[in-house]
């Protein structure tokens, strides 16, 4: 990921700590503006709490915060920036025409054809009460709500839990659609990596409060190697790290060599490089 001049939103050695529970430690990253980045974590991770962080509904113990060049205001979103809560905190009694008309009187940049433009595509009646909306419907109804404040940084957190496959394609179709035509930065959650692969240009991947690993989809997957073979690599890989063994396959990082006799050297996908990861211990990751 690129360095924090150019950063959407950076974090600089960011500690978060609820009582005994450290839920991050030392986190530092940088997303790109533009990128579209997924942060992948087992659940307690820190996912949420890294975007309450980012949008000022928590504030952290130490380190540094920067979203668009300005620190989180506990006092209200910074400008540029929209955020999609886990749970949708949307009023159950209004109708999608009363959320939109908040959306209108709370933004000074709303755009309200856009969001109607979203509701229309989702097949949503904009009369339709909150309470009668399905999950992925409830999930483009907060889409619509957060892309017509037209941000430049859009925080997703766990947006396409509890959707179908059905509507879990048709909202990643509209972020890449809004990312590729507006060039909005986009930060999403999950806990399932191949909920969001398709979407994502870079990765952050989160184990137990700390980043495990960040960067490109594309780099990561060049910098890292599988090797399977008969016995203890770790002579043969060079300046390479081993990242996670599984009996005879390895999961190396550094420089992929064209061919070692006696050895299969392959190129990992995604979900290699994740597992590997997030199974790392604090110990291994240090
Ligand atoms: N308000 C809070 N009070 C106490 N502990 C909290 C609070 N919020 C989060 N935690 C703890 O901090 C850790 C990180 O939680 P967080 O919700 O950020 O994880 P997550 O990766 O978003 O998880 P999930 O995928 O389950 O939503 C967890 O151990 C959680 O129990």
């Amino acid at each position: 990921m690129s360095e924090a001049a150019d950063s959407a939103l950076s974090m600089r050695a960011v500690d978060k700590s609820f009582g005994s529970k450290q839920a991050l430690r030392q986190c530092s990253f940088d997303v790109e503006r533009g990128s579209v980045t997924a942060i992948v974590g087992a659940n307690g991770a820190g996912k949420s709490t890294l975007m309450s962080l980012a949008v000022g509904l928590l504030e952290a113990d130490s380190g540094e915060v920067s979203v668009l060049g300005r620190s989180p205001d506990r006092n209200g979103i910074c400008p540029g920036l929209a955020y999609v809560a886990q749970h949708k905190p949307l009023y159950s009694g209004f109708t999608v025409t009363d959320i939109l008309r908040f959306g209108a009187k709370s933004n000074a940049q709303w755009d309200n054809a856009y969001a109607l433009h979203l509701i229309d595509d989702a097949q949503i009646p904009p009369s339709a009460r909150v309470k009668t909306l399905s999950p992925g419907q409830r999930t483009r109804v907060a889409l619509a709500l957060a892309l017509g404040r037209r941000p430049e940084v859009l925080l997703l957190d766990e947006p396409l839990a509890e959707l179908d496959p059905v509507a879990r394609r048709s909202v990643v179709r509209a972020l890449m659609t809004d990312a590729a035509e507006h060039g909005t930065t986009v930060v999403l959650s999950s806990h399932v990596l191949s909920e969001v692969a398709e979407i994502a240009d870079q990765l952050l991947i989160l184990g137990s409060g700390r980043v495990r690993l960040s960067g490109s989809v594309d780099e990561l997957l060049g910098e890292h190697y599988l090797l399977t073979g008969p016995a203890d690599p770790t002579a043969l890989i060079g300046a390479g790290a081993i990242v996670e063994s599984q009996q005879r396959a390895h999961l190396v990082r550094g420089p992929r060599p064209d061919r070692l006799d006696g050895w299969r050297v392959d190129p990992p996908n995604l979900e290699d490089i994740v597992l590997a990861y997030l199974t790392t211990t604090d110990e291994e990751a240090a």
